[in-house]
């Protein structure tokens, strides 16, 4: 059976690593450190001049671990992600365009939203599955628990703002999958080889998201 979108942010759960690799040397460790914490799911993000041989690498080296291409903000991206072995594709936003090599691809895709609209956008081209970009604190809080009402069965993956601190407020909501972000592996402590800080990093959020009840 093909993987879904819905099946990965399942496995992300509590929390999607959202990558901004600038040095490839350093992937392999950083994606061992994770997933020596609980992670089992990786985004890494094409912002960086190597992040598809990053991509391709930790595909190779660990096929323990599901491994995704974000901010993809142009079509041909699709395509270079799959090929550098991608297992699924993130975007900040959504356009038709995006929507459509997204298809092509045949990659499960999880396109950013943020206003009732855009989830109405990505309804009508088939997701279910969506990022919530930016989650501003208590704000996209209250929003999602207003989504929840209108918005019957889809799933969110808030990214962008998420903190250790506020992370269990939106894995409590129904509605919410997992979270994403970079703050289980910041630039400080990837630039500093500070794997067992971003091991550690890993786990607590796990731990947090452990004292939680299990979704229905
Ligand atoms: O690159 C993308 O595709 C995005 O949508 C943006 C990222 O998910 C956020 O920039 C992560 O935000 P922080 O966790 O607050 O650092």
């Amino acid at each position: 059976m093909s993987l879904t979108m819905d099946v990965v942010l399942q496995q992300a759960r509590p929390v999607l690593p959202v990558l901004v690799i600038e040095d490839i040397s350093l992937a392999l460790d950083l994606a061992r450190a994770l997933h020596a914490g609980g992670v089992r799911v990786l985004e890494v993000t094409l912002r960086t001049p190597r992040a598809l041989d990053a991509l391709a690498a930790v595909r190779k080296e660990l096929p323990d671990l599901l491994v995704g291409a974000g901010t993809l903000i142009h079509t041909e991206q699709f395509l270079e992600a799959r090929e550098a072995g991608a297992q699924f594709a993130v975007s900040p936003g959504c356009t038709e365009r995006l929507a459509a090599a997204a298809e092509d691809s045949g990659l499960p895709y999880l396109p950013g939203v943020m206003t009732p609209s855009e989830v109405l956008l990505a309804l009508e081209y088939g997701y279910r599955s969506l990022k919530l970009f930016p989650a501003n604190g208590n704000a996209s809080v209250k929003m999602l628990k207003s989504f929840k009402g209108p918005f019957t069965g889809i799933r969110f993956c808030p990214t962008g703002g998420i903190t250790q601190d506020n992370l269990l407020t939106f894995l409590r909501l129904p509605n919410v999958a997992c979270v994403g972000g970079t703050w289980v592996a910041p630039a400080n402590l990837i630039r500093a080889r500070a794997w067992d800080q971003i091991t550690q990093l890993a786990a607590e959020a796990c731990e947090l998201a452990n004292s939680l009840e299990p979704h229905a």
